[in-house]
């Protein structure tokens, strides 16, 4: 954290069903959850959402699907940004640029800006990404206010190699947009809790719900705090996931265990 900045931030998780190829219903879907997210007492200034939000792996038809340059998304998530004063994190969406599509998170600052732009770059066999997207090259931070904030996308969450990247370029709150679908829930637990407590920074993963052909998604969005603690967890149905957390927080953990100050990086194999 650095200066001026605010010591709490409150997270919304849109824990959504996704219709398969279907983006202008998602649309509309994950539109209506974002105004029932910021219309709560407790107003979020964080909203995330989950991977491919507007299309679902509809591979198949994805280069008819994808959203050209992610105009389409751009605009819509950064008007509702500077309209409502908060951060989006805008899970991903398929992008098209030029002749390749793009597994592609947007991040918006509360005055709609947009203040990052993420590939995913571990590209997930078991459902064919590869033949179908390109793979991103880039690891990304972005700015929360002065927490500094890392991006990666579902299946990137098996590469401790990102989240350790992320860590050392100062991130201290990796953000999670998934897709990720039962029979692997004890991997999505482990996995995310495992980078929070090696990286002793938060983890906020946003998962869908719902069956799309053979394949069930569980939900269980969660936050995680950088002792490992849950602090927030969705169940297998549609909801708005919510949870605080302290800026503070991941500095005190690292004073505890100064994990960053023991590492023998000369003696790890490259
Ligand atoms: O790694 C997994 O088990 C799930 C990953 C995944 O579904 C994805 O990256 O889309």
């Amino acid at each position: 954290m650095t200066g001026g900045a605010k010591p709490q931030l409150n997270i919304a998780l849109i824990q959504a069903y996704i219709e398969i190829g279907e983006p202008g219903a998602n649309t509309n879907h994950l539109a209506a959850m974002m105004e029932k997210a910021v219309s709560a007492e407790e107003r979020p200034d964080v909203i995330v959402l989950p991977e491919m939000w507007n299309t679902g792996y509809a591979l198949d038809r994805i280069g008819e699907l994808a959203d050209p340059n992610g105009e389409e998304t751009k605009r819509r998530l950064s008007d509702f940004a500077k309209r409502h004063g908060v951060h989006i994190v805008g899970g991903s969406v398929a992008e098209k640029i030029g002749d390749r599509i793009y597994n592609t998170m947007y991040v918006f600052g509360r005055d709609g800006e947009i203040t990052a732009r993420y590939s995913k770059m571990h590209l997930f066999r078991l459902m064919d990404e590869e033949k179908f997207l390109h793979a991103g090259e880039e690891a990304v931070t972005f700015d929360l206010e002065g927490l500094k904030a890392g991006a990666s996308i579902c299946y990137d969450v098996r590469f401790p190699e990102l989240s350790r990247t992320l860590a050392l370029a100062g991130a201290n709150v990796l953000f999670v947009p998934a897709e990720w679908p039962h029979p692997r829930l004890h991997h999505w637990r482990t996995l995310l809790t495992a980078r929070a407590i090696e990286n002793q920074m938060y983890v906020v993963a946003c998962n869908r719900v719902g069956r799309s052909g053979e394949t069930e998604f569980f939900g269980h969005s969660l936050l995680i705090d950088p002792w490992g603690e849950v602090i927030a967890e969705g169940g297998e149905e549609e909801s708005i996931v919510t949870g605080t957390l302290d800026c503070t927080l991941p500095g005190e953990v690292k004073g505890r265990i100064p994990v960053f100050e023991d590492r023998r990086p000369h003696l790890y194999f490259k």
